[in-house]
């Protein structure tokens, strides 16, 4: 039997909108980011898929992405558990700046460093900036580990201890799991699951609300590579609109 596992990217957020580097900042859904989320309840009905447990950051575009999806599913009853661990990766001095402006400022190369490279972490926030989480109680257990900054390498040494110790428990239980998240958390499950090198891992955007669901086997290896979204056609237009920010 396989195991089923449905990764979902919050729906279109305020700084989405916006076009402004997020990372740990709490923003809101917007109403298209509102229906995003209920449609991709919708197609896991179509699909026959029903979540048995859901996991989400601490971060409130993705738990109340999950809430809104589940709803819509009928499904909003199952057990959740949340973990700082599943958090946007940290994007440093960057969060709150607009994604254009820097792209004017730093030039292609840099903007792209920072948003894609694997192991080049943007400058770290200072705690005194309006954006940092210097003080936030959901991290206060973290202490002197609360990440300033983080790349995708820290958000994988980060995300594989909670993918290890709670989500493969719930898969080998055979349960449908659902893991609701962000852009580069999700990006860092899927470079581990499909086993991607840290360059080519550049390449892969994940688009909002679109959920991708792998079937794995008693190994965790994934049956097809790269899973499959629901609406393909939607997922490659809107994963091309995050390859495309700041443009
Ligand atoms: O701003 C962010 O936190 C992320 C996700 O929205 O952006 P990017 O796709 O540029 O890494």
């Amino acid at each position: 039997m396989s195991q089923t596992l449905i990764l979902l990217r919050h729906g279109e957020s305020d700084w989405n909108a916006k076009n402004l580097f997020t990372g740990w900042v709490d923003v809101a859904l917007t109403e298209k980011g509102r229906a995003e989320a209920v449609a991709g309840g919708e197609q896991l009905v179509e699909a026959g898929l029903l979540p048995d447990v859901v996991h989400t950051s601490l971060l409130r575009r993705a738990i109340t992405t999950a809430h809104l999806a589940l709803d819509a599913a009928e499904r909003h009853w199952i057990p959740v558990r949340r973990s700082w661990r599943l958090n946007e990766r940290h994007y440093g001095a960057l969060q709150g700046k607009d994604k254009k402006q820097t792209l004017e400022e730093y030039g292609e190369e840099q903007f792209m460093t920072w948003r894609r490279s694997f192991d080049t972490p943007p400058p770290p926030i200072e705690d005194d900036d309006l954006w940092s989480q210097a003080g936030d109680p959901r991290y206060a257990d973290l202490g002197a580990d609360l990440p300033r900054t983080e790349c995708l390498k820290d958000v994988v040494a980060r995300m594989l201890p909670y993918w290890e110790s709670d989500v493969l428990p719930d898969l080998d239980a055979g349960r449908t799991v659902l893991l609701a998240a962000h852009g580069n958390s999700l990006r860092a499950v899927v470079k581990h699951l499909d086993g991607i090198s840290d360059e080519d891992i550049a390449g892969l955007n994940i688009p909002t609300g679109q959920p991708l669901v792998y079937e794995l086997d008693d190994q965790h290896q994934p049956l097809e590579k790269g899973g499959r979204y629901l609406d393909p056609e939607a997922a490659r237009a809107a994963a091309e609109a995050v390859a495309n920010q700041g443009r």
